[in-house]
């Protein structure tokens, strides 16, 4: 059996599904080259029916990417199936990935269909697919809550129907590491045909378990993992591919087995993810969080001091975490910055470097030292990715703060057709009213889902980050600024918030139009 485990990345579809991370078409462009930089084999681009921009991400990503395949999601429906092929059709390397449940609790209750229906589907669909796409993966979904027999059916009319790889989703994350380990062992050994297809496991984290089981399906003979960057993902989310991964490369001499990730690049994806999305993560999340390298008790340092391998079982450089000695403040030059913009994930070409570098000179003005918080907020500022319509020219917090203080907020604001507004709004707050005033001049009246403001750096220059989440027609919307003034960062990251919801709106009456 081969030793190397294919690693299938889910972030665009499955991690999309998570609240509040949606992409733009050219964020998920942006992401898939990172994917494929960092050697996925098969990178899940989306669900091609699900809408025009779901397709059109897709096909964009198909044409872009090379040396990774690309994947499109299908129910077993003719339609899905001829939306995925058409998305997939320009890639280099393509796949259709066709699923139905095969769980008694989802046939009768969500599909309303008879187990022999379920069989006779995915006989149609999957021959269906194969017969656009040589490379068919099927999922059996629920599959860790099916009756074996009758999965074993299923997962057997599958590879008769042309499937070259078949996955068993832990779908609802109810299964435990023995138990969905011996689930792989005994299909392998009992489906007729196992050994001419490749095993997969999906798995969520609503246990906290997706890393283990997907650890223990590959013990037991499954040969591509299901995952994402940062575990994002329905619910509770899918397994993480950054913890996979570097299980699978730290404990190389217990599993005997190999992925083609080029891992020191890691954690620039992870942060690019967290730029892209505004989806923060957990400061000791494993690999990529904050604190994954840091030590902090006397006895750990000097342990470390004497000897990194008593407290650190991998290196921070064998994931790309940025141990640099370079100091990047006022008189920092392009070359540093570049590097350190790469080092966390941001390629930027010469204009927006040039852009970044004015904005960093114009902090390490404000600032003593400019940290990799400072830096991603000014990379997202710089990247070049779509800003506006409404842009703050002007805010001005008035009024007594406090103890029976009503605030006044007033705003100056360009819109990109050429409108200039001025607005005042009293609040209870000073934030209220700037948001007061933001509604009133830009009509955009939803209520507020989350506010957060926190430190980004240390001292008492540091920047403040404010983030933003409105429900909105039904959606996230999130927005993110940064400013040494929390207020003037909150009025922007509200105003981001109105302008996803402005160029989302404008997008769909032009798909509409079309
Ligand atoms: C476990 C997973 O992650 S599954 C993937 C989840 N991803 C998504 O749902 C992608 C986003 N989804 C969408 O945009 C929409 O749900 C669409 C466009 C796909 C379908 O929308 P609608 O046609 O309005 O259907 P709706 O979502 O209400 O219901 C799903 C339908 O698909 C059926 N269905 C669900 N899974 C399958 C399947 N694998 N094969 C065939 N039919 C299926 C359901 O039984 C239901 O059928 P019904 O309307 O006849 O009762
Ligand atoms: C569609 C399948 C693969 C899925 O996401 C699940 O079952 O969780
Ligand atoms: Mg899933």
């Amino acid at each position: 059996m081969s030793d190397h485990v294919r690693i299938f990345d889910t972030t665009l579809r499955d991690g999309e599904q998570s609240p509040g991370c949606s992409m733009t078409t050219p964020q998920k462009l942006l992401l898939a080259q990172q994917l494929a930089d960092l050697g996925v084999d098969i990178i899940e681009a989306g669900f091609a029916a699900a809408s025009p921009d779901d397709f059109n991400a897709v096909k964009s990503i198909a044409k872009l990417v090379r040396g990774s395949t690309v994947a499109a999601l299908a129910r077993c429906q003719r339609e899905d199936i001829e939306r995925a092929a058409a998305a997939v059709e320009p890639a280099e390397k393509s796949r259709i990935h066709v699923f139905i449940a095969t769980s008694d609790l989802h046939m009768e209750h969500k599909l309303r269909m008879r187990r022999e229906e379920v069989l006779e589907s995915i006989a149609t669909h999957v021959a269906l697919a194969r017969s656009y796409c040589a490379d068919v993966e099927f999922s059996a979904e629920d599959g860790s809550r099916s009756d074996r027999q009758f999965l074993a059916r299923a997962l057997e009319v599958a590879i008769d129907a042309g499937a070259t790889t078949l996955n068993i989703p832990d779908t609802v994350g109810y299964a435990v590491p023995a138990e969905y380990g011996e689930l792989f062992a005994w299909l392998r050994a009992n489906v007729r045909g196992a050994d001419q297809v490749v095993f997969s496991s999906h798995c969520h984290d609503d246990l906290g378990l997706a890393v283990a089981n997907s650890l223990a399906a590959v013990e037991n003979g499954a040969r591509q993992i299901e995952c994402t960057i940062n575990g994002i993902g329905e619910r509770a989310g899918n397994a993480a591919m950054e913890e996979i991964v570097m299980a699978l490369r730290t404990r190389k001499p217990y599993y005997g087995l190999e992925t083609r990730i080029n891992t020191p690049r890691l954690y620039a994806v992870s942060r690019q993810l967290v730029s892209l999305t505004g989806s923060q993560i957990a400061r000791n999340k494993a690999i990529v969080g904050e604190n994954a390298f840091a030590h902090e008790s006397g006895i750990h340092q000097h342990g470390m001091l004497r000897n990194r391998a008593t407290y650190e079982i991998m290196s921070p450089e064998d994931v790309g975490v940025p141990r640099s000695s370079l100091v990047l403040g006022k008189h920092s030059g392009r070359a540093a910055l570049a590097d350190r913009f790469k080092a966390l994930g941001h390629s930027l070409d010469e204009e927006a470097l040039n852009r970044a570098f004015a904005a960093f000179k114009a902090l390490a003005d404000r600032k003593k030292e400019v940290f990799d918080a400072d830096l991603e907020a000014i990379a997202l500022g710089s990247s070049g990715e779509e800003t506006g319509p409404w842009c703050l020219t002007r805010l001005q917090i008035a009024g007594r703060i406090g103890q029976g203080g009503n605030p006044e907020a007033l705003i100056e604001l360009e819109h990109a057709d050429g409108r200039k507004l001025r607005q005042a709004a009293l609040g209870d707050g000073p934030v209220h009213a700037m948001f007061s005033a933001i509604e009133f001049a830009t009509g955009f009246h939803y209520g507020l889902k989350d506010y957060q403001v926190r430190s980004l750096s240390v001292g008492e220059d540091a920047q403040g980050e404010a983030r933003v989440t409105v429900h909105a027609d039904g959606r996230d919307y999130h927005g993110r600024a940064v400013s040494t003034d929390v207020l003037e960062a909150s009025a922007l990251a509200y105003l981001e918030v109105v302008n996803r919801f402005e160029r989302r709106r404008a997008l769909v009456a032009q798909s509409e139009a079309a």
